[in-house]
C-alpha cells in the first residue's frame, strides 16, 4: 500500500514537528496537521511565531507550508482525504475518577478514534498511535472503530510511539536513534507495519527502524521514560549521599558513565526532571502494574516518582536553611523557568515547585526566562495544585525581562533551567547589586563555582560541597 496523504489529528508538540519533518523528507506524500484549536492552528500558519519553540522549527515549517504541508482545523476532510491518521493528541495523567493522579486520561483518543469511524465512507485506512498510551490502547481503538465501520471501509491499528525531547525534536526526528512500529501479526498487520515503515525509509536507515507486536511497541515506550527517569533519579539519590559526604556527583558520575555497560548520558543530577511525559509516564506504568496485581513492580517504579519529589524539596530546603532559616520577605532570584533548555515548555518543571515551596515560605520571588511568557509563569503558579491563594502569589512574584535587573537587591540567586546564557553573565556585576552576604544556588551544576566564590558568593550545587568563602586560604603578603 503507497501512502499517498497523512492526516495527523494534534497539532501540538509531537503532532507539528513530527508532520513538518516527515513532510520535508517526503515531498511526494501531502501531510495536513489538523486541531480542534483554531488559535493554535492559526499560530501554525502564522510567518510571525509558531506555537512551540523549538530550534530549527521554523525553518522546516517554512520550506513545506503551502506545498506538501498544511494545518486546518478541517478535520473531517483530512480525515477524510489521507490513507494514514496519526493520532497526536495529549494523554495526561487523570485528574479526577479511577486511577485519579496516576492513570492516563484518554478521553481525547477516544474522541478521535470515534470521529475516525464517524468520518470515513469507504477504503483501507491505517490508524495510529503516536500519542503516548497504556499497554493495550490501540485494543481499545480497535473495538470503537470495528463497533462503528462502515460496509466497505477497513481498518489497521498500528503503535508508533513517539522519542522525540524537546529542545532538540528536529534532530531527533532527522536523526533518530530508532523508530518503532507494532502491529498486528497478521498478513494485514504487516502489510501496513511495511507501508508506514516505507514512509520513514525516505530517510531512515532500514536497520533502524524496529517492528514488533502492538503490545511490546507500547509497553516499550513507557519502559524507555521509565528507564531514562529512574537514571535521573538514581543520580540525584546519589546527589544527596556526595553533598553529605563531600564526593562530587560530577566526578561518580563520570566514573560510572565510563563504564561502556552504564554509558554517559543522561547521568546530570539535577534539581529533578519535569517535563510533560517522564512523571505521567511513569505513573501509567505504575497504575497498568496495580491493574495487573504486580504490586512489587508497581512499588519499584514509584520509588522513581518519590525520589525526583525528595529532589525537589531537599532543593528548596537547602535555599532556605542556608538563607539562616527564613526566607520571608527575601527578594530571591529564580533564573529559568521551563523545564529544560531551549523550550518554552514548563509542564511539570521542577522550577514551579521549587518557586511553591519558597512561596509558601513568603519569599519574594523575582524570576526570568529567556523564552516563558508571563503569563505562563503566573497561571502555572496560580495552579489550584500549587496554590490555594492566587491573589497572594500574584503578590510575591515578579517577571523580569533582564537578569540582571532581576538579581538587584535579591539575597540568593537560584539557577532551576540550563540555559547556556546563564552561564556567561557578569558575576561581579551582579555581586555587586546583591544583599550581602550573596548566595548562589546552583540547580544544575552550570555555573563556574570556584569564579562565584572569588567574588564572594557563598555558592551552593547540587551533589558537591564547594569550598566556602572563610575556608579561602589567606595568602600572607609579599615581604619587601
Ligand atoms: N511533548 C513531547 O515531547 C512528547 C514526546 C513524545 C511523546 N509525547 C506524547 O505525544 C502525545 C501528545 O503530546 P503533546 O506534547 O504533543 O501534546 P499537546 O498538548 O502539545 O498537543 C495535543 C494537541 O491535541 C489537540 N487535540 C486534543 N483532542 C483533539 C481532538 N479530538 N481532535 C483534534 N485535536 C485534538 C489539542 O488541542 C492539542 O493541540 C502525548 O501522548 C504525549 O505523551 C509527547
Ligand atoms: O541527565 C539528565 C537528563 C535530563 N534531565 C531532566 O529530565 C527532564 C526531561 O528531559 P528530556 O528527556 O531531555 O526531555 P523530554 O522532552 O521530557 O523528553 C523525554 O520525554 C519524551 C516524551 O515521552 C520522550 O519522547 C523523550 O525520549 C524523553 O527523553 C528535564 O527536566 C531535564 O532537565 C536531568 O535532570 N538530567
Amino acid at each position: 500500500m503507497k501512502i499517498q496523504k497523512i492526516c495527523c489529528i494534534g497539532a501540538g508538540y509531537v503532532g507539528g514537528p513530527t508532520c513538518s519533518v516527515i513532510a520535508m523528507q517526503c515531498p511526494d506524500i501531502e501531510v495536513t496537521v489538523v486541531d480542534l484549536s483554531q488559535s493554535r492552528i492559526d499560530e501554525w500558519n502564522s510567518d510571525e511565531h509558531l506555537p512551540i519553540y523549538e530550534p530549527g522549527l521554523k525553518d522546516v515549517v517554512t520550506k513545506c507550508r503551502g506545498k506538501n504541508l498544511f494545518f486546518s482545523t478541517d478535520i473531517d476532510s483530512a480525515i477524510h482525504a489521507a490513507d494514514l491518521l496519526f493520532i497526536s493528541v495529549n494523554t495526561p495523567t487523570k485528574t479526577f475518577g479511577l486511577g485519579k493522579g496516576r492513570a492516563a486520561d484518554l478521553k481525547y483518543i477516544e474522541s478521535v478514534a470515534r470521529r475516525i469511524a464517524e468520518v470515513v465512507e469507504s477504503g483501507e485506512k491505517i490508524v495510529v498511535e503516536k500519542s503516548t498510551v497504556p499497554v493495550r490502547a490501540a485494543e481499545s481503538i480497535q473495538r470503537i472503530l470495528k463497533a462503528n465501520t462502515k460496509p466497505g471501509v477497513s481498518y489497521q491499528v498500528l503503535s508508533n510511539p513517539e522519542f522525540l525531547a524537546e529542545g532538540t525534536a528536529i534532530q531527533d526526528l532527522i536523526s533518530p536513534d530508532r523508530v518503532l512500529i507494532g502491529g498486528e501479526q497478521t498478513s494485514g498487520g504487516y502489510k501496513a507495519i511495511d507501508a508506514l515503515a516505507s514512509i520513514y525509509e525516505h530517510w531512515i536507515p532500514k536497520h533502524k527502524i524496529i517492528k514488533t507486536n502492538t503490545w511490546s511497541s507500547e509497553l516499550s515506550k513507557l519502559a524507555a521514560n521509565a528507564f531514562l527517569a529512574q537514571r535521573i533519579s538514581s543520580i540525584n539519590s546519589m546527589s544527596a549521599i556526595c553533598e553529605a559526604t563531600g564526593a562530587d556527583v560530577n566526578e561518580v558520575a563520570h566514573a560510572i558513565g565510563t563504564d561502556s555497560r552504564v554509558g554517559p548520558r543522561f547521568l546530570q543530577a539535577s534539581l529533578g526532571f519535569g517535563g510533560s511525559c517522564f512523571q505521567k509516564d511513569v505513573l501509567n506504568l505504575v497504575y497498568l502494574c496495580e491493574a495487573l496485581n504486580l504490586p512489587e513492580v508497581a512499588a519499584y517504579w514509584q520509588q522513581v516518582i518519590n525520589i525526583n519529589d525528595f529532589q525537589r524539596r531537599r532543593f528548596a530546603t537547602k535555599i532556605i536553611s542556608c538563607l539562616f532559616n527564613t526566607v520571608t520577605d527575601k527578594r530571591i532570584g529564580i533564573l529559568g523557568f521551563s523545564f529544560k533548555k531551549n523550550t518554552a515548555d514548563t509542564r511539570e518543571s521542577s522550577s514551579i515547585y521549587v518557586c511553591k515551596y519558597l512561596l509558601d515560605e513568603g519569599a519574594q520571588l523575582v524570576i526570568y526566562d529567556p523564552q516563558v511568557s508571563r503569563e505562563q509563569i503566573i497561571s502555572d503558579l496560580t495552579h489550584p495544585i500549587i496554590s490555594e491563594d492566587p491573589e497572594r502569589v500574584e503578590r510575591l512574584v515578579t517577571i523580569a525581562t533582564d537578569p540582571y535587573k532581576a538579581l538587584s537587591g535579591a539575597h540568593a540567586l537560584v539557577v532551576c533551567t540550563e540555559w547556556d546564557e546563564f552561564r556567561g553573565y557578569d558575576f561581579q556585576k551582579i555581586y555587586d547589586t546583591m544583599a550581602k552576604p550573596a548566595f548562589a544556588f546552583d540547580g544544575r551544576g552550570i555555573l563556574d563555582a570556584e569564579h562565584l566564590l572569588e567574588l564572594g558568593f557563598h555558592v551552593e550545587v547540587i551533589g558537591k560541597v564547594v569550598r566556602k568563602n572563610n575556608m579561602i586560604p589567606i595568602t600572607p603578603p609579599a615581604e619587601n
